[in-house]
Order: C-alpha cells, then structure tokens, then sequence
C-alpha cells in the first residue's frame, strides 16, 4: 500500500525535539449538577511520550470521548489542565489553540464532522489549503490518501452522497493528509469493514513507526487493541490500568 510516510519529510521544529506531547494533571470533567451530576473524568494524570500508540478502553460512557476532547483543547476540564508540547492548553488565546490545533493535531471523531458542501476531495484537501500548501502537494497527497483509504472513485462526492464508512474513511484521510504530530481518533474503525479497518490501522502504524506520530485511539475494536504499545482502561471517569507492552 502507498502511504503518506512516503512523501513525509520529519518536522523540524522545537516541539519534535520534546519527549512528552501530552500531558494531563488532575484531569476532571463533570457534567450537570446536583441529581443529574455526571463525572464523566476524574482526576487523570497522563504524560504520552511522542511515538506512543495508546489505545483508551472501557466500558461505554467511562469517559473515552470525554478525555480525547479535553485532549484536544474541544472541551474546557471543570478542575486539572492539559498541557500540549509542555504549554498549557488554559494559559492559550483561542487563535493560539486553533493554530496549535491546525498545524499539529488530527481529529477523526465519531461525528465525522465533515463539510456537507464540500466534495471528499476538498474535505481532506481542506486544512492543507489553510496551512499554505501548494496546489501541487495537495493534490498529490489527497491521491496518495484516497488510494490508501480505498476512495478513489468518490473524490467528487459530498459526505451526503456516501455512505457512513465511506464517510469515515474522508474524515481518517483528512485528519492524516496534513501529517500531524499528533492524531486524537474516537473509534476510528467502528464503521467499517474488517478488512478497509485492518488496511487503515495498517497506515496508521506505518506513520506512527516512520514519522513518530503519535496516536491515542478511544476504541472497543479488538485489532487496535492488538496493535497498540499502551493501553490505558477507564472506568467510571478513572484510569484504572496503564500497561505498556514491547
Ligand atoms: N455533554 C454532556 N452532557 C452530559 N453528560 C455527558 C456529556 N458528555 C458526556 N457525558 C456523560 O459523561 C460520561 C462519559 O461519556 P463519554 O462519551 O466520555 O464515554 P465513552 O467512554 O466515550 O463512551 P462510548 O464508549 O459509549 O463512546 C457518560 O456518562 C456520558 O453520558
């Protein structure tokens, strides 16, 4: 398969030079009060190095999602902080979260969160548009990427014109396609195939072992959990085991 790394120079700026890319501290989010109080996190404290492959598991509504948005600077904790590359998600401008958000993270998110006017082609092509990329790398990305998802065929189609896993496979190409440092995947692989899923975590790994991009998947899916190097089990909104393997 072809796959980004190939075409992937190594950044070459202060923040590859750090080991640990994220970091949480006395993490928690609560949601409601009262009666209807939610502790959907409790007091996480993680540091993933740069190159980890995490996978986050357990049992549904133990605070998977709730933690890769907190990660991700789209949710504000209730108490605890995030730190990215050592800075401080709390102490960041809101244009200063979302140009670190551009430049260095990668989202694939349950909500495929799409742009319904936008073709498939110029859904992945879209961030690289707004990081300056010339017109002839985006265009011989996106045709590396939409061969490597298996949507060739479909680049002028609109999200409503596909179907839910081929959805999913534009917004894995689009959080890929602009090769961050970081991807934050919520269930990447529950749409799909065996095989199409196989194939994707397949170019996963290849980025994370070429590039040194670092994956933290929330997931239920039996092959991430195969492949990851870390897993970190949540329950009731706490990290209940943190186990590395070789
Ligand atoms: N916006 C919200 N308002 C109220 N409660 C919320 C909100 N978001 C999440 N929760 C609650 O927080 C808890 C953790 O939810 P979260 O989505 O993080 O779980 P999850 O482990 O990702 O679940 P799943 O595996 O089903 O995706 C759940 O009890 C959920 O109902």
């Amino acid at each position: 398969m072809t796959t980004l790394a190939q075409n992937k120079k190594p950044k070459n700026d202060d923040s590859a030079n750090s080991a640990t890319v994220i970091e949480t501290k006395a993490l928690c989010r609560h949601f409601g009060q009262g009666d209807t109080l939610v502790k959907a996190l409790t007091n996480a404290n993680l540091t993933i190095e740069r190159g980890e492959f995490t996978a986050i598991i357990g049992p549904s509504g133990s605070g998977k999602s709730t933690l890769l948005q907190l990660i991700g600077g789209l949710d504000s904790p209730t108490s605890g902080d995030v730190l990215l590359d050592n800075r401080h998600i709390s102490q960041m401008t809101g244009s200063e979260l979302s140009d670190f958000r551009r430049d260095h993270i990668g989202f694939i998110f349950q909500a495929y969160n799409l742009i319904p006017v936008l073709s498939a082609k110029e859904n992945i092509e879209y961030i690289m548009l707004l990081q300056g990329i010339s017109a002839h790398e985006r265009a011989k990305r996106v045709t590396t990427i939409m061969h490597a998802v298996g949507l060739e065929g479909l680049e002028d189609r609109r999200p409503a014109e596909l179907s839910g896993g081929q959805q999913q496979r534009v917004a894995v190409a689009r959080a890929m396609v602009s090769e961050p440092s970081i991807i934050l995947a919520d269930e990447p692989t529950a749409n799909l195939d065996s095989k199409t899923g196989i194939e994707l975590l397949d170019m996963m790994k290849t980025l994370n072992e070429q590039q040194n991009m670092t994956f933290v998947f929330s997931t239920h899916d039996p092959k991430i959990m195969e492949r990851a190097k870390r897993i970190i089990r949540l329950v009731d909104g706490c990290v209940v085991d943190d186990e590395r393997r070789n």
